[in-house]
This record gives structure tokens, sequence and C-alpha cells, in this order.
């Protein structure tokens, strides 16, 4: 645990963990020599040696004040870790996450990293500046008291030993089971967490659709699922914890009773008051012996908290080249790429597609034939398995993320807006952008009357995550955002009916005006957008069926051309329903 703390902190500053723990073994040692010396004070006092009294107990005190000096010095070193840790683990993991590719941070992992990045970094400082320490004393102090007591009667020191092996397999016991446990409550957490908030998300669908019940069910049986796993958690980690109990008492009555049995055979009045000074110290080995297992359970905690870190931190970044390489141009190739994501299932096969510098490739198809995956990989949130792809005859891996992050601009449709200004979220793609630049991309990008019907205009706050616009408003704020940007490779995920028609043209005519000037794969939702691309590439489970120009795919009179009437019809209905 220790090396693991370490591994966490800077090489320069890792010597204070080792100072830490070195500083509470000292601390401990000492506290535990401190309660070492009742014995010769009692068995002076028992005797009734006056003189021998006051130098025990001057002896006594001498050691209590240097104990509690390296209490306090070892305290310090752990709160000084403990403070390094809070700094140090929050960069470590943030400059760790901002390599990662994009495509890591799903829902999921993004919320595990909330999670760390706050709960999980509190409760692993506190375990040098509380917990650690407490489960040392607890370990080193009864140690000490052993190693006395063998020194003053080896027989009572021999029976305390024995609670020794007993206490540490109990220790390895609850660690063991709680593992287990600790890990189907993460799960019912995580899942009760998902349903509250998807129950809260939901409210407007649930109650137009009269089911609301419904969702309150699925709620409920998350809640008890956790409620469950919880309560396993307790019964499956309180045996252990009351055998420790009951093992520390064992001890105690086995102690107690061998002093006493000793102590009725003994004449010799030294030998006595020794005897009876050895009670104390029984007393104050068997306490902490007994809170060992409590301090598992409460360090095992921290120990799952340093695996989420970990599993953070092993996260590999792709690769980057020590020689990163501008491409020469900005035509995309795609050639042979399959991919999967981490479930295994085959999500793109065999793609191959060139988009010439300065051409609009539009992808068309259903849903989830792969589309969104292309853009990815082509943003190169992920690597592929097979084949290759390329900017200007250049492989992305060659290309290096800060060359490739000035080529490309992209487009989700999950367009994330910070909690700020309209300009301030649009600016972020050129911070040194004129008032004429915005006024300008946002023209393009139907933002303007966004803009203009806004109290204060560009000044106006979108809210956090921009839940102040609606998401046809959001994606025009990223479309201009992209434009602003000015990249010459432009990758837009069209939303779907989140344009009305007017606004549809008028980034259908955007887009067009791009023509020459950008290269642009855009998966297109819109029927302008479609008939103005180059080339159309027409997608079904992850593989190209389909290619040619508008004209050319409507005359072979297959799949696209279905698709197309269906999305004709589809608006036509919408006119006719108007
Ligand atoms: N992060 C992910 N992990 C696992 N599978 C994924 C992930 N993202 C997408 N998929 C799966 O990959 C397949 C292709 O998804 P993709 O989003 O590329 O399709 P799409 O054609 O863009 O769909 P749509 O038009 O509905 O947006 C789908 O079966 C989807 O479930």
């Amino acid at each position: 645990m220790i090396r693991r703390l370490a591994r966490y902190l800077d090489p320069e500053d890792a010597v204070l963990i080792s100072r830490y723990f070195r500083w509470t073994i000292v601390s401990s040692i000492l506290q535990g020599v401190t309660l070492a010396f009742i014995i010769p004070v009692l068995r002076a006092v028992l005797t009734g040696d006056t003189t021998a009294t006051a130098g025990w107990l001057v002896g006594f005190c001498i050691a209590a004040v240097v104990s509690w000096r390296v209490e306090y010095l070892a305290t310090l070193k752990g709160f000084d870790t403990a403070g390094e840790l809070l700094t140090t683990l929050r960069y470590r993991i943030g400059d760790h996450v901002a390599a990662l590719p994009l495509g890591w941070f799903t829902p999921a992992n993004t919320s595990t990293l909330g999670l760390t990045l706050s709960k999980g970094v509190m409760d692993i400082l506190a375990l040098p500046a509380r917990q650690l320490t407490a489960l040392i004393k607890s370990i080193v102090i009864p140690l000490v008291l052993i190693a006395v007591l063998l020194g003053v009667d080896h027989r009572i020191g021999l029976i305390a030993l024995a609670a020794v092996p007993a206490v540490g397999a109990l220790y390895w016991w609850v660690g063991r089971l709680g593992r287990r446990a600790d890990a189907a409550v993460n799960r019912a957490t995580a899942d009760a967490s998902d349903r509250m908030v998807e129950f809260a998300q939901a409210q407007p669908v649930l109650r137009t659709f009269g089911r609301a019940g419904s969702a309150t069910d699925h709620f409920d049986r998350a809640l008890q699922e956790q409620a469950r796993t919880e309560r396993r958690h307790l019964w499956l980690v309180l045996p252990p914890v009351i055998l420790n109990g009951m093992v520390v008492r064992l001890t105690l009555l086995g102690l107690l009773s061998t002093v006493i049995a000793f102590a009725a055979g003994v004449t010799d009045a030294l030998a006595l008051a020794t005897l009876l000074a050895t009670l104390p110290i029984i007393n104050r080995l068997v306490t902490p012996l007994g809170e060992v297992a409590g301090h598992a359970t409460v360090i095992r905690v921290a120990a799952a908290q340093m695996d989420a870190v970990d599993q953070i931190l092993d996260a590999e970044p792709l690769p980057e080249p020590a020689m990163p390489r501008r491409p020469s141009d900005a035509t995309i190739a795609f050639e042979n790429v399959s991919f999967a994501y981490d479930t295994g299932t085959p999500v793109l096969s065999d793609i191959s597609f060139t988009v010439p510098q300065g051409s609009t490739t539009a992808i068309v198809g259903p849903s989830g034939s792969g589309k969104s995956t292309i853009i990815r990989l082509a943003a190169r949130f992920f690597d592929p398995q097979n084949g290759e792809i390329r900017i200007g005859s250049t492989p992305l891996p060659l290309i290096g993320a800060e060359n490739l992050h000035h080529m490309v601009a992209p487009v989700f449709q999950d367009n994330y807006l910070f909690s700020g200004t309209l300009a301030d979220n649009v600016r972020i793609a050129r911070p040194d952008a004129t008032d004429a630049d915005l006024d300008a991309v946002a023209r393009h990008a139907g933002l303007a009357e966004v803009v203009t019907a806004l109290p204060e205009g560009w000044n106006s706050h979108v809210g956090e995550g921009g839940t102040r616009l609606s998401g046809g408003e959001r994606q025009r704020v990223a479309i201009a955002r992209a434009f602003l940007k000015d990249a010459p490779i432009l990758l837009l995920d069209e939303a779907t009916g989140s344009l009305d028609a007017e606004n549809q043209q008028a980034l259908a005519t955007a887009i067009d005006g791009l023509r020459r000037h950008k290269t642009v794969i855009v998966i297109a939702h819109q029927l302008t957008t479609i008939t103005t691309a180059d080339e159309i590439l027409f997608l079904e489970g992850g593989r190209i069926v389909e290619r040619g120009t508008h004209q050319e795919l409507l005359t072979i009179n297959q799949r696209y051309a279905s698709h197309w009437r269906a999305l004709n019809a589809a608006r036509t209905w919408r006119l006719l329903e108007q």
C-alpha cells in the first residue's frame, strides 16, 4: 500500500511517504515503550519503593514527552503526504486523462472519473492523514507490549503472542470477503445512481406516456438491489469483525486468568507486584488488537478507490509519434479499415474510400450502420484494429494529436457547451477572433437569428452544458465554432431534425460554400446536404454497400434509392401534417 501511494507522487516527493511510514512506526514503538513504563512504576509503587517510583515516574514522563513530540511530527508527516497527494494525484489523473483518446470518454468512464477525482482522492489521502496511522498503531503498539511481556514473564508473553496470527488471519479474511462484496455493492450503487438520473431526466417522456409508475418500479428495483447488496456486504464482513472481538476477548481472558493463577502461587512481593503491574499493559495490548478488523474495512474502501485510480492511470493513451508530421494536404483516405469497440462486435468491416481535398462526402445509412464510428475514427478517437486512415498520405498515428487538432474541426450530435456566454462558446475555436468574425460564422451556421433573438445577443449565457439553448441552437453554436476554427477538414454529424427547412437550406449552402476550400465528411440526414455532396457512401451493417453521386445512386435504384424515397416520404408526410 505504501508503494502504491508512493507511485501517485512525483519521484522527488515519493520520499514523503516512506518518511511518514518510518516516523509512524517509530512513534508507535515509542508509545508502546511509554506504556511499558507502567510496569516498573506500578511495581515500585506496590513494593513501596518511593525512590524507585520517583525515578521510574521521571522516566515515564520523559518517554511520554518524547513520544508525544514524535507522534506530533509523524502526524505532520502524514498531513504533508496527504497534502501532496491531494494536489499531485488530481493533476496526475488530469494530465493522464488529457492524453487519453477521446473514445475513452464513455458515460461510464466519465462518471468513474468524476467520482474518483472527488470522493476517491479524498478517501486515498485519508490513508496517511488518519486510517493508515491508526492501523499501524494497532499493530505495532501490541507487538511492542508483547515483547515487553515476553521479557517480564515469557509465559504471559507467549499467550499474548498466540493472538497475533489469529488477528492477522482475520485481517486477511475480512479483506478477501470485503473485496468480493465491494464489487457487487459498487455495481449496484452505480446502477441505482444511473436509474436515479434516468428517472429524473425521463420524467417528461414518462408522464406524457402515462408511464411514470413503471419508471418508479425500475428505480425501486435498483434501490432494492442496492440495499440487498449492502446487507450482504454487512453480513459478509460482520463475522470476521465479530470473530476479531472474540479472539481478543479470549486472549484477554486467557491472559488475566494466567496472571491470577500465577499470582496465587507467588509469595515473593516483588514477583507479585511485577505480575499485577502487567494487568494494565494487557488491557492496553488487547484494545488496539480488537480494532484491526475494523481498520481493515476502512482501508479496503480506500484500496478500492486506488484500484479505480489505477484503472484510469493504466488506460493507454494512443501512441504519439516522436517526430509528428504535417500532412501535405487535406485528402482523407480510409484503406481496408475494420473496427470493433471493446465489446468485440465488428462495427466497421473493410471500409475503403477517399475524400479528395476540397470535396464533400456524405455518409448515409440506417441507424447503427457505423456512420458516427467513421467520423470518430477520422478524428482519431480510436485507432482501427485493421487498415489505415491517412490525411494527405500521412497515417493518422504519425500526424500527432496537436497537428491533427489543427487540421480537423468536428461537429458531433451531442455538442457540449461550456457555461459562459454564446460568444465564449464560439470563440473557444479561435480566441483572437473579432466580433466581425463571429458575425460572419454565425450567418453561415444559421446562428445569427439566435443571437438576434436573445436579449443579450452574443453576451447571453448559455447555461451549464448549454441547457438554456434548444438542441438545434446548440448544434448551430457547434457548427459556428467549427467554421470559426477554419480547419482544412470538417467532420459533421448532422443532427436529425434539429434544424428547420430554412436553416437546413442555409447550412447546406454553407457546406456547399466550403467546397473547394475544405474537405468535408458529413453524416447526412437532410435531403439538401445529401444531394450537394460530391460522393455519397451508403453504409449498411458496417460495410459500404453503394457509392456514387446522388444521380448515379438513384439510377441504379437499389438501397440508396429506397432510403432516399423513404426520406422524401417522411418529409412530405411532415409537410402534410403541418
Ligand atoms: N462506445 C461504444 N461502445 C460499444 N459499441 C458502440 C459504441 N458506440 C457505438 N457502438 C455500436 O456500434 C454500432 C455503430 O454505431 P454508430 O454510432 O457508428 O452508428 P450510426 O450509423 O452512426 O447510428 P445513428 O445513425 O443511429 O447515429 C452500433 O451497433 C452501436 O451500438
